[in-house]
């Protein structure tokens, strides 16, 4: 109840008990004690809830039950059937605070300030989530009618739901936004089912309010596993697809995969757009790197080459990339190094894991042609044999590698037995000088790309 409303019942009700003290049927002692604490608690449709401290007020009043409908029908003009209930059932009635807390909040701006399609650094594997986002708040409704976004966890989706509430509230302030975990929708719902009789909070209240919005962001829909109020969800959804309100869905995996999650509801989501945010390649993790040091204001220096390390070790998970960086600051911090360099990041992450790198299959196909030739084994070329014919092939599979995947030495180094990437450039300096001289050596890279399909 608003404070408006409020301030109406208190009126009405003041109106009441004037009329009725007036009347002189109580006596002024059982006026002051048992009705004077009564109160106009609700007015829903034609019946008006009149709230009491007790039963004896409760007796008292439903007493003269006639008469005080009449003094209520003067004050606010019409009929109403008037219940009385005890203060203590009062609680009952009322939404609980999560409903009450949800509810309020539905169309709050709870945008984190710095997720904007500014600071997101698009690259290939986010830029069809990018550009579908952008137009679904240029054209509502129109095209890609549920958007479903979807990719691993720490990817960028939560992000991309803020910008675009950021976006909107720059460009159309007058647009509603409604900005909410697929858990909340549920537990409003059920909380809804729980008071149907509470008016204002009833499941229909509740659609209604979400009816009042142009965009629904919803954040990780794989967590919607509540089925009692599926039902309703289904039914709030059509309704809001088919007065093109926009519906923008995260989720973690592909909504064919979504688990606890009825078909139709599926069949619904597969219907609109499905993009997929991947895990950046080496580019855009290092931009996003860039990005996420420009927003701090640190005054320690990182050299070039430690970017390129964490943009390879961690470029599974942006919120690693963002985790590790933290975590060489602190350091760097404590220990203070001068400078961050690629000895000191390297010590620092000693202990974390070799990631399988995300393009690993390009240089694990390159790895593999090289073996072929060869006749080695994947652990032949890794390892730190140095017989001639090995090393040869180390050679040649790096300098392929580095001419054209253009990765830097450390991601190279990373896939080939984790080593350093001065090695690694001294392999490819070697390659390279042989190639000029040695005329065998040449040929073997040149039959190699053009198994490749490289030449
Ligand atoms: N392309 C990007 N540009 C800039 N920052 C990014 C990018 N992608 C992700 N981030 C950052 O990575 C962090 C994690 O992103 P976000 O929370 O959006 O991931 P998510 O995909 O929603 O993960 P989850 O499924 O676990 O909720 C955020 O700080 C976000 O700003």
């Amino acid at each position: 109840m608003n404070n408006q409303e409020e301030k109406k019942y208190q009126e009405i009700w003041d109106a009441v008990l004037g009329q009725m003290k007036e009347s002189g049927l109580y006596d002024d002692v059982i006026y002051t004690t048992y009705i004077q604490p009564s109160k106009l608690f609700r007015i829903s449709g034609d019946v008006a809830l009149i709230s009491v401290p007790n039963n004896i007020s409760s007796s008292i009043i439903s007493g003269n039950l006639e008469q005080w409908s009449r003094c209520f029908a003067q004050a606010t003009g019409s009929d109403h059937t008037l219940q009385i209930i005890l203060n203590k059932d009062v609680e009952k009635l009322m939404p609980s605070t999560v409903l009450k807390k949800q509810t309020d909040s539905l169309f709050e701006d709870r945008f984190n300030k710095l997720y904007t399609f500014d600071n997101f650094v698009v690259g290939k594997s986010n830029r069809e989530a990018y550009a579908a986002a952008i137009a679904c708040c240029n054209y509502p409704g129109q095209f890609n009618n549920p958007l479903m976004i979807y990719g691993n966890s720490g990817l960028g989706k939560t992000h991309l739901l803020h910008a675009i509430g950021n976006y909107l509230k720059e460009n159309q302030p007058e647009a509603r936004v409604i900005y909410i975990y697929s858990e909340d929708i549920v537990t409003l719902l059920i909380e809804a089912m729980k008071s149907k009789n509470v008016p204002g909070n009833s499941v229909e209240d509740i659609k209604a309010r979400f009816m009042e919005c142009d965009f629904l962001l919803i954040d990780d829909i794989q967590r919607m596993k509540q089925s009692a109020s599926q039902e309703i969800f289904f039914n709030l959804y059509n309704k809001l697809i088919a007065e093109n309100k926009q519906i923008i869905i995260t989720s973690d995996i592909h909504p064919s995969e979504l688990k606890g999650i009825e078909n139709r509801l599926i069949s619904r989501f597969l219907s609109g757009l499905k993009v997929r945010v991947g895990s950046p390649e080496f580019e855009t993790a290092k931009a996003i790197l860039k990005k996420k040091i420009e927003g701090r204001n640190e005054t320690i220096m990182i050299e070039d080459e430690v970017l390129d390390f964490i943009a390879t070790k961690f470029s599974s998970d942006v919120r690693k990339l963002e985790g590790s960086l933290n975590e060489l600051f602190f350091k760097a911090i404590l220990e203070n190094p001068g400078i961050i360099d690629l000895k000191f990041a390297q010590s620092v992450f000693s202990d974390e894991p070799i990631p399988v790198v995300e393009d690993d299959l390009s240089i694990g196909k390159i790895k593999s042609c090289v073996c072929e030739y060869y006749g080695l084994t994947k652990n032949q070329i890794e390892s730190k044999s140095r017989t001639k014919q090995i090393s040869n092939a180390r050679h040649i599979a790096v300098y392929i590698c580095r001419k054209h995947l253009q990765v830097p030495f450390v991601k190279i180094g990373l896939s080939f037995g984790n080593r350093d990437h001065s090695t690694i450039m001294s392999s490819y300096e070697k390659a390279k000088k042989m190639i000029k001289q040695d005329p065998l050596f040449k040929t073997a890279v040149e039959q190699i790309e053009t198994k490749l399909g490289i030449r």
